[in-house]
């Protein structure tokens, strides 16, 4: 299917494959209101790109057809539902056109892990075949476009750390120094309209205030300063998250007993995210981790990184 295509019909500015690489998010302050008539959750989301990485390629194919490799590809459906395959049928119909493309996933954020993995796949794609089929789809018209695919898709084309209102889906950067993290994958994933639906059980009869984004975690943030943006990570979706999978204590009480300065649950998790002073801390309580039989897997990485990103 590769290659199968005589590039010349493409146009001039068409290409064999393309290649973009997409990073994962963890949200260092995620303030949920009260539900919304339409079923979403207004937010105050501080989204921070870390460098974990999707990578989607774009290839010219008879029909629409979507392949995954990486540890979680079973668990990633490779019809129409994919975030992926769905973002080339919006441009395509944009653009007029068949989606007539191939995406291969090489996947390495956790499925259903609360890191906007499959949000990320979307954002990839779009820019993926925006560029093989050489239409130079304005910016603000993509981001509408992954505003349509889900609430976190805009965020991953944008990357870097910028605080998402609405339904996450408006976008301000903000400034970020680096931060080192090490995330503790858990077996199995959670569904984030379910840990929505568990927040608002739990908070039912209350009055839920409307979300917020304080100025010392944004100072903490553009200040680069560790310890200061330990004291003020929150996610409202927390209690959530660990009422559906109460193990995932167990993993947060193993990552800041290994000295980590704070874990939290990644967006509606399951994956926990410790922030850690630097690169050797990293090192040290991703092994203690692995060591305690409380999650699946880790990853060390750091942030803020580019957003969905075309390979030379
Ligand atoms: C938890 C986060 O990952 C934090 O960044 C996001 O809020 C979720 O973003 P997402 O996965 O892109 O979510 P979407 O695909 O837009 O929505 C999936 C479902 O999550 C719930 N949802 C999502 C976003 C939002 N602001 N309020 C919601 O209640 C709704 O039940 C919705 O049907
Ligand atoms: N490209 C994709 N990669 C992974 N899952 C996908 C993809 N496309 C669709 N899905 C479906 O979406 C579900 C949620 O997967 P995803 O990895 O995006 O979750 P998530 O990281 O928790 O999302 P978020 O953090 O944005 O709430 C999966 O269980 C799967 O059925």
């Amino acid at each position: 299917m590769a290659g199968g295509t005589d590039r010349r019909t493409r146009g001039p500015a068409a290409r064999a494959a393309v290649t973009v690489r997409v990073p994962a998010k963890v949200n260092v302050r995620l303030a949920v209101g009260a539900a919304r008539p339409d079923g979403f959750h207004d937010l105050a989301n501080v989204f921070l790109a870390v460098s974990l990485f999707d990578e989607v390629t774009a290839t010219p194919a008879d029909a629409l057809t979507v392949t995954c490799e990486g540890p979680d590809a079973a668990e990633v459906p490779l019809d129409r539902t994919n975030l992926a395959a769905r973002a080339a049928e919006v441009l395509a119909a944009r653009a007029g056109r068949e989606p007539a493309v191939h995406l291969h996933i090489a996947k390495r954020i956790p499925v259903a892990g609360g890191m906007a993995g499959g949000s990320a796949d979307g954002a990839a794609a779009l820019l993926a075949c925006d560029a093989l089929w050489g239409l130079d789809t304005p910016r603000a018209e993509l981001l509408d476009l992954c505003a349509g695919l889900g609430s976190d898709v805009p965020f991953s084309l944008v990357g870097a750390a910028a605080l998402g209102t609405g339904r996450g889906e408006l976008l301000t950067p903000v400034d970020a120094g680096t931060f080192h993290w090490v995330f503790a994958v858990a077996d199995g994933g959670l569904s984030t309209p379910a840990v929505f639906r568990e927040f608002d059980r739990l908070t039912a009869g209350t009055d839920v205030p409307e979300p917020a984004c304080g100025p010392a975690l944004l100072a903490a943030l553009a200040a680069g300063d560790p310890d200061a943006l330990a004291a003020t990570l929150a996610n409202d979706l927390q209690p959530a998250a660990l009422a559906l999978r109460p193990r995932l204590a167990d993993t947060l009480a193993a990552g800041t007993a290994a000295g980590a300065l704070a874990g939290i649950v990644s967006g509606s998790g399951p994956t926990t995210a410790f922030l850690v002073r630097d690169a050797a801390a990293a090192a040290e309580v991703a092994a203690a981790l692995a060591a305690s039989g409380t999650c699946r897997a880790t990853h060390v990485a750091s942030g803020p990184v580019p957003g969905a990103t075309v390979l030379p």
